[in-house]
């Protein structure tokens, strides 16, 4: 594989099925998948049409006969094998998320060691997934199974596409279950590593399959009745419509979807640590993270040294070609986005808002790279609740500095909002911090850090953000279904 940025090129099929690519069965429409550093194009992108999308559920029915038989140690050898996989390829795999995502490769390889250490951490879970006994009168007695829901579906976001493909399947695969994925069609090309990733491992052909395309696959996918459950991160508008599809079909789901999360910085904090936790909470990915933390809160008198600081450090983030070691920002996933999040900073400036860096598009010197979909990071100063920058998620690398007063009015205003997926507080008063986090509405709270990913936690929002958690035990809950088994060890005693 080429791996300098403008030299890659990809000719495999795209779709995975029965532990093999593949071209997929039927479809037609063709896209394009870009490269954001140069504006390339890369690979055409085959959608899969229905036939594909049910050739693939089968193919997972089959594997998942086979696989829901084993042991939990079994599927944990299985699992580990694959994290190792991925550990050994970490580079390689890193290499194709920044050329097909845009983030730079400092980001991308923190991300795929979070994916192995997904797999890791639910391969350790496997072994111990079970129900519980019950003594019951009379030396009778109920068990319980945990039991797999079948075939599930995973859709993909594009800011994370190995990390979210793992998220989803790890738990999966740990509690037995088949997965048919299908990434973003801006973002197809690591996923399909996963999968053969997979099989080198050792899980049943056709227990992981990937299907590719847009609107259409995804509604195939989440309407064909043999799927018994759909796991979905993206945006809230697609989450109702994935909602409204599971529902006809009675299939559980789960919803990761958009934030516009607040970070709430006191006066007595380590100011150093919330100037990073700011920039971490804004920048990784281009801004492109659902639970960013961009609504800033700054507490009125440490206003202008922390915006001062956040300011200048801003300033110094290095933007360009994403395949570079020092690089810290690379470019946006695609020309549409971009031009998207330049419209909200045209509309924050029209409403009052002041840029007080950054904002404006970044063309690198490297002539390669002059196509690319750059911009620069952005602070915006004089923000106030009611402006469109502040309500809405900009999934760009835009931060609103809001001024606060008192506890009591920030807490208020960090939870008027539709949105609950995160949230963060930098103090050196322990009781406050615990106050603050218990009051927000968010899902996953930080204190005194932001934007860190351990997967033993459990992620995932409340209100229009979602419901389901990722990682953590608590993913086991989504991914298995409890069935009660009572035994009699009597007589039957008929009331008839
Ligand atoms: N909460 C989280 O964990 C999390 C993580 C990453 C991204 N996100 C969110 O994702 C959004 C950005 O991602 P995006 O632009 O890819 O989102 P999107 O909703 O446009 O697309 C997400 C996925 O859904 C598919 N899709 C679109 N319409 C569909 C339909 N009608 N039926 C079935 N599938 C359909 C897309 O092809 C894509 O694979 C942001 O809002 C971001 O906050 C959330
Ligand atoms: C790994 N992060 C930074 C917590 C992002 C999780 C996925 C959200 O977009």
């Amino acid at each position: 594989m080429s791996s300098a940025t403008g030299s890659f090129s990809l000719q495999q099929p795209l779709n995975y099925r029965g532990g093999a690519r593949l071209q997929p069965a039927d479809g037609g429409q063709v896209e394009e998948v870009y490269e954001p550093a140069t504006g390339r194009v890369i690979a055409k992108l085959l959608c899969s049409g229905e036939k594909e999308v049910d050739l693939a559920v089968q193919s997972a029915k089959a594997a998942f006969k086979e696989w829901s038989q084993k042991s939990g140690m079994e599927r944990c050898r299985v699992l580990l094998e694959a994290a190792r996989i991925i550990r050994e390829q970490r580079d390689e795999i890193a290499t194709l998320e920044t050329i097909n995502n845009g983030k730079s490769i400092f980001e991308a390889r923190v991300d795929i060691d979070i994916s192995w250490q997904c797999l890791e951490y639910y391969a350790g879970l496997a072994g111990s997934l079970a129900g519980e006994h019950v003594q019951l009168p009379g030396g009778s007695f109920g068990y319980t199974r945990r039991e797999p829901l079948g075939v599930c579906v995973g859709i993909g976001a594009w800011n994370y596409p190995f990390q979210i493909a793992c998220w989803k399947a790890a738990p999966a695969l740990a509690c037995g279950n088949a997965m048919v994925f299908k990434p973003s069609p801006f973002t197809p090309i690591s996923v399909v590593r996963l999968a053969e990733i997979f099989t080198k491992a050792g899980v049943p052909k056709g227990l992981f399959n990937v299907v590719q395309g847009g609107v259409a696959t995804g509604q195939f996918l989440c309407q064909h009745p043999d799927v018994a459950k759909i796991s979905f991160t993206g945006s809230v508008p697609t989450g109702i419509k994935i909602m409204e599809m599971a529902a006809k079909g009675i299939k559980p789901v789960t919803l990761e979807l958009g934030g516009k999360s607040p970070l709430i910085i006191f006066s007595d904090c380590a100011l150093e640590n919330a100037v990073n936790g700011a920039l971490m909470a804004n920048f990784l990915t281009q801004g492109e993270v659902c639970c960013n933390g961009t609504r800033v809160f700054v507490e009125r008198k440490i206003l202008d040294t922390f915006t001062k600081e956040v300011v200048k450090r801003t300033q110094k983030i290095k933007i360009g070609d994403p395949l570079l070691e020092d690089t810290r920002m690379g470019a946006l996933i695609n020309r549409p986005h971009l031009d998207r999040v330049q419209n909200f900073i045209k509309q924050a400036k029209e409403q009052g808002a002041q840029v007080l860096c950054g904002g404006d598009l970044y063309v690198p010197d490297d002539p390669k790279l002059k196509n690319g979909f750059y911009m620069r990071p952005c602070v915006l100063g004089n923000c106030t609740d009611d402006m469109t920058c502040v309500k809405e998620e900009i999934f760009g690398p835009v931060m609103s500095i809001l001024p606060f007063d008192t506890e009591e009015e920030v807490v208020e205003r960090a939870n008027n909002t539709k949105f609950g997926l995160a949230g963060g507080v930098f103090t050196r008063d322990i009781q406050k911090a615990h106050r603050v986090v218990a009051a927000l509405n968010a899902g996953m709270c930080f204190i005194n850090n932001y934007n860190v990913s351990p997967v033993e936690l459990p992620f995932g929002g409340y209100k229009a953000s979602g419901f389901g958690r990722e990682n953590g035990r608590a993913a086991i809950e989504y991914y298995s279904q409890l069935k009660t088994v009572c035994v009699e060890m009597g007589d039957v005693e008929s009331v008839f």
